[in-house]
Formats: C-alpha cells, structure tokens, sequence
C-alpha cells in the first residue's frame, strides 16, 4: 500500500530539501518534490515539519527480562518509535543477563516479536556484569551480537579489558564501555564539588570516569579493538578521547543529551530527577561536552534511555536509582537548546543522531534513500510544546525536563513503511 509524505523539509543526500516522499510497502519509492499519486492513495502534510531519517539510539535499557516493572521491550521501543528512532540497540543488564548465545538469540527473537522498531542486541563483555570470566565471543557473534558492553558497570581490571578487547578484535566488533572505576566512585550520587558539598550529598570524582578513560585507550591502542566509550562526561575524558583520535587510535564515543543542556551547579535541591551515571558533571565539563560535538571529537548522541518506576526516583538522591528516561525527549530537547540558538545546524544534529551513530555500528539505517527502508520520523518545527508526564509512552516518566517548552516534537514515525500510532496526539494525528 503506497503512502504520500507531501510538503516537508526532507533530509535527503545530506541535504535539507522541499520534497515529497513516497513509500510503498516496506520501502521508500521515491524522494521527489510534487511526486502525483492517485486520489486514494493516503498522505500525510507535513508543511512546516521536518522529514527526517529514522533516527538512531544506540544506548537504551528496556528491562526486559528481569525488570518489566520499569520498561518492557513493547513499551521501550514504542517510546523509542515516538522520540522519531527506528533504530536502537539494547543494554544487556538484564536479568538473566542474555551472556549465552542460546539467551541471545531468544533476546533477538523477542526483540523482533515484540519491538515497534528495529532493535540491535549489546552482548555483555563478562557473564554476570561483574566478574572476570568472559563471554564466548564467536558464539555471541554466531548468534547475532553487533557489540559487546558491560553498561551499568566499568569493567575494574585491566587485565580483564585487555583480554575482552584482544577477543573482540578478533571477531571485528566493538567494545562499548561505561567507564567507571568503582575505587574512586566513593558512595558518590552526584558530582564530586561544591554543589555536592553545598547540599552535602556524597560526591563522585570526575577522574572516576577519566582514569579509566586512559587505561583503555592504552588497551585499545595495544589491541586494535574498536574502542566505543558510552555517555561520556568530562573534559578530561574528552581531551584524552581527542588525542587518541589524533594518533590514530580507534576510539569513538557517545553524549548523552542530558550531559549537554545540564550541569551540577542546576541541582539546587536534593532531586533524585536529576541523578544519574555518569552524573551531571561541572559546566566547564559540559561545555568541552559541546566543544567536543562541534569538533568531531564525539561521534553522536545516545539518549541512555533508562527508564525506573517512581518509587525508585523518589525521596532523597541519597537512594534513588541512577539514570533517567531521554527516547521521547531527546530531539525536541536538542533542537531547542542547539538549532533554535545556531550552535549546531540542523544538518549537524541530524547527523549526530542518524547516520554517523548508525555508520558507527555498521547498522543499515540512518540516511534516507530511494528503495531503502521507509524509516523515517517527522517533527514539527514551528510549534511549542510543554513536555508533561501524559506525553510518555516509556513506563519511566523519570525525566528532569518535565515543562520543559521545546519545539520539534516528534509528529509522526514510519518504520518499514508503517505508521506507529501517536494517541498522545489525539485528533491532532
Ligand atoms: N545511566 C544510568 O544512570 N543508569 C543506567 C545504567 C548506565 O547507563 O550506566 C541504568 O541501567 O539504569
Ligand atoms: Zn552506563
Ligand atoms: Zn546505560
């Protein structure tokens, strides 16, 4: 069944352009403006909306199995659908955690069965998260593993990431790090500093994320592995991520959007809203966040979607979970704070949330092109909207941004040709 997408900014060949955009089934038929269809084919208007590629997450948490209390596959990936991503790949801190190639293909079935979008599959770098005793890396890959990661927690021996980086070099894919060294980590729930001091919360060093930053990139450069650093947060991380590019050395990394718009000197208050790993770090920390962004020395955003129920996120920072939900907020947010104030073009955002995430994986998506998939999102540019807990798909409504005013609100997504459906929207769809 062919479907009309008329009068938007279309996002083609690395170029905003007026055009139309036809699907038919699964694909996209053509990229044209004025395309003429017969009368009954179906359309969508998108004038003064953005047409963009399906964007790309690589770094959710769907909690499913083993926390369905907080997300499910369904309800991530739907959330996933309505921040505009088609694309996204899934943490293993599971429970089981998917650590056999038998568990990671029934994760990927399920993924496929279940998921409004396509979903790629981290394996875990060690069985349990934790531990020394690595994975079986050629079964994981047999069964369908795109990248391995321990997120939740930094890998602490460096014996152990060496022999994990020497294994998935040999198999040709990536090791995706949360970098977190446990010793300098100190019961910390928000930056280590005088914002901490002030409401005097136990702090989290920054060089608990550095240090481990500069053994790795020694591993990486020893091992030739594709070295991925998740969510990274600080300038000194940064400087070094910088520095290793510039010798050559195959590293790449993530920022997530709350590491751009938030800094520690906003916790006024003990708000376990604004908890998370990495936590917020110092505004000097943030703005080497965006430096690093404009120079290339990050590659994309990732949202770290991490959804928890609200009595998990209630009370005191103290004993709140870490993380905070970013699938439906992320380009809304990121548009405001950084196309609405031309810090980034529109192009480059795009860019840094579709193709360059996606080119970084080997992921087939992220660019719209004539007889690809029909994954695309659509948001609207010129209206504002006040982000509320009633707009949320994600079981996890644990957001700072809550009355937030942002413009480009997703409007509309297409994955392999079919509309996901927006109830928020109501009659406006
Ligand atoms: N980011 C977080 O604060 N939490 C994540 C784990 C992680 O990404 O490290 C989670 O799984 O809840
Ligand atoms: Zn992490
Ligand atoms: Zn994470």
């Amino acid at each position: 069944m062919p479907f009309l997408i008329k009068n938007g900014t279309v996002f083609f060949e690395d170029k905003l352009q007026a055009a139309d955009v036809l699907i038919d089934g699964d694909k996209i038929k053509a990229i044209a403006p004025n395309i003429q269809v017969p009368e009954n084919v179906p359309t969508f208007d998108a004038a003064q909306q953005l047409v963009a590629p399906g964007l790309v997450d690589v770094h959710v948490h769907f909690r499913d199995p083993g926390f369905t209390y907080k997300e499910t596959i369904a309800t991530g990936s739907l959330a996933a659908a309505h921040g505009g991503f088609t694309t996204v790949c899934a943490m293993p801190n599971l429970d089981p955690v998917p650590n056999t190639p038998d568990l990671l293909k029934k994760q990927l079935q399920r993924n496929a069965t279940e998921g409004h979008v396509h979903i790629h599959q981290y394996a875990p770098i060690t069985k349990d998260l934790t531990s020394a005793e690595l994975v079986d890396w050629q079964g994981m890959k047999a069964a369908g593993a795109f990248a391995f990661s321990n997120d939740g927690k930094g890998v602490q021996l460096a014996g152990t990431m060496y022999d994990a980086m020497a294994a998935a070099k040999s198999v040709d894919l990536p090791i995706v790090a949360h970098v977190e060294d446990n010793s300098l980590v100190r019961g910390g729930v928000m930056n280590a500093g005088p914002y901490a001091d002030k409401l005097g919360l136990p702090g989290i060093l920054a060089v608990s994320e550095s240090s481990q930053v500069a053994r790795d990139i020694e591993l990486a450069q020893a091992t030739g592995a594709h070295y991925h650093i998740c969510h990274i947060s600080t300038a000194e991380s940064i400087r070094q991520v910088r520095a290793a590019k510039q010798a050559g050395i195959n590293v790449s990394c993530e920022v997530s959007p709350h590491h751009l718009v938030l800094d520690d000197a906003m916790i006024t208050k003990d708000d376990p809203m604004m908890k998370m790993n990495p936590p917020l770090r110092s505004f000097a920390d943030r703005q080497a966040c965006i430096e690093g962004l404009l120079d290339g020395t990050i590659d994309c955003v990732a949202t770290d979607h991490a959804p928890h129920s609200v009595s998990e996120k209630s009370g005191s920072m103290k004993t709140a979970a870490f993380g905070i939900t970013g699938s439906e907020t992320a380009f809304p947010i990121l548009y405001t704070a950084f196309v609405k104030t031309q810090i980034l073009s529109l192009e480059q955002l795009l860019h840094l949330m579709s193709d360059r995430p996606a080119d970084l994986f080997n992921l087939p998506a992220g660019r719209l092109l004539v007889g690809g998939p029909a994954d695309i999102a659509i948001f609207d540019l010129t209206h504002e909207h006040v982000i509320a807990v009633k707009d949320f798909v994600s079981k996890g409504k644990n957001t700072p941004f809550i009355n937030d005013t942002v413009l480009g609100w997703p409007r509309a997504t297409f994955v392999s040709g079919q509309r996901v459906a927006f109830p928020s929207l109501g009659g406006q769809q």
